[in-house]
């Protein structure tokens, strides 16, 4: 199986390490691993050391491939990312975007169906229900359309691996809803997606599994309700939260205020 693994990964920026030996249980096609920490933590810097952005010391391998080893465009054909900071000044309606994006998919390799690729656009901006916003430039768009509208094109060439960094920030709720329904189809259809996510409790009904990186180190992996406990958000986010699990399954965090450990902290 074509699963993601990362083993003792290390990477940073120029003089500035910032993940120290970084190692996951292999992601297979279909699931999605939600990453979570504080601020600062490194959890972009994982996402882009599995995109190939930085150069990294260890081990990410998907299914055979050392992907640190492939050349830009191969990894370009199999790895998908959207960024957390979305570009300026792209000068592009949201259907020439995504058309774009398919031509460059194209030349990367990536499998496209057997439609134009003008159909294939279309067919995505229906897909996510942007047809409103199909003709309006990009940069004039608000937060949350400019995420729905990166997504479409982070989706264009059936990626293996979707890497999605605070994919959500700017979604109302209902765009939150809309964007887990396309994100688990996508998953269903054997894409393996990484997510960074800050809200702990759309983490929790977003992905299968949850992994919190704490300075550049995983400290906590496996299923949602193991790793969201009270004692790993006073540890790791330094808050006092009750954590409950509703009728439905859905996990609830109500945050009581710091932790002991950081009142703690202040008064010493
Ligand atoms: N381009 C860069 N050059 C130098 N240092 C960087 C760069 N990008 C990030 N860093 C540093 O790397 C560390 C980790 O940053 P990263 O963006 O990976 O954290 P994060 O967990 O995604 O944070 P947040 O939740 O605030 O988005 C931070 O100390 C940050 O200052």
């Amino acid at each position: 199986m074509t699963a993601l693994s990362l083993r003792d990964v290390h990477a940073g920026y120029a003089g500035k390490p910032v993940l120290h030996g970084v190692s996951l249980p292999d992601v297979t096609p279909g699931q999605i691993l939600a990453l979570t920490g504080p601020n600062a933590a490194g959890k972009s810097t994982v996402l882009k050391a599995i995109g190939g952005f930085l150069p990294v010391r260890g081990t990410i391998m998907l299914g055979p491939d050392d992907i640190t080893r492939l050349k830009p465009f191969q990894r370009a054909g199999k790895i998908s990312y959207m960024p957390q900071a979305l570009p300026r000044g792209v000068g592009l309606n949201v259907f020439e975007s995504v058309l774009a994006a398919l031509r460059i998919a194209g030349k990367h390799g990536a499998t496209i169906s057997g439609l134009s690729l003008e159909r294939q656009a279309a067919a995505l901006i229906e897909n996510l229900d942007l047809g409103d916003i199909a003709l309006s430039n990009i940069d004039t768009l608000s937060g949350g359309q400019k995420q729905m509208a990166a997504l479409a094109q982070a989706l264009v060439g059936n990626p293996s691996v979707l890497l999605l960094d605070e994919p959500t920030s700017a979604l109302d709720l209902r765009h939150q809803d809309e964007f887990m329904r396309v994100i688990r189809s996508v998953a269903a259809s054997g894409t393996i997606v990484v997510v960074v996510l800050h809200e702990l409790a759309l983490a929790a009904r977003m992905s299968d599994r949850i992994a919190v990186l704490s300075k550049g180190r995983i400290v906590a992996e496996g299923l949602p309700v193991e790793v969201l406990s009270r004692d790993i958000l006073a540890d790791v986010w330094g808050i006092d939260a009750e954590v409950t699990v509703n009728a439905r399954g859905s996990l609830l965090i109500d945050v009581l205020g710091p932790s002991r450990n950081v009142i703690k902290k202040e008064i010493e």
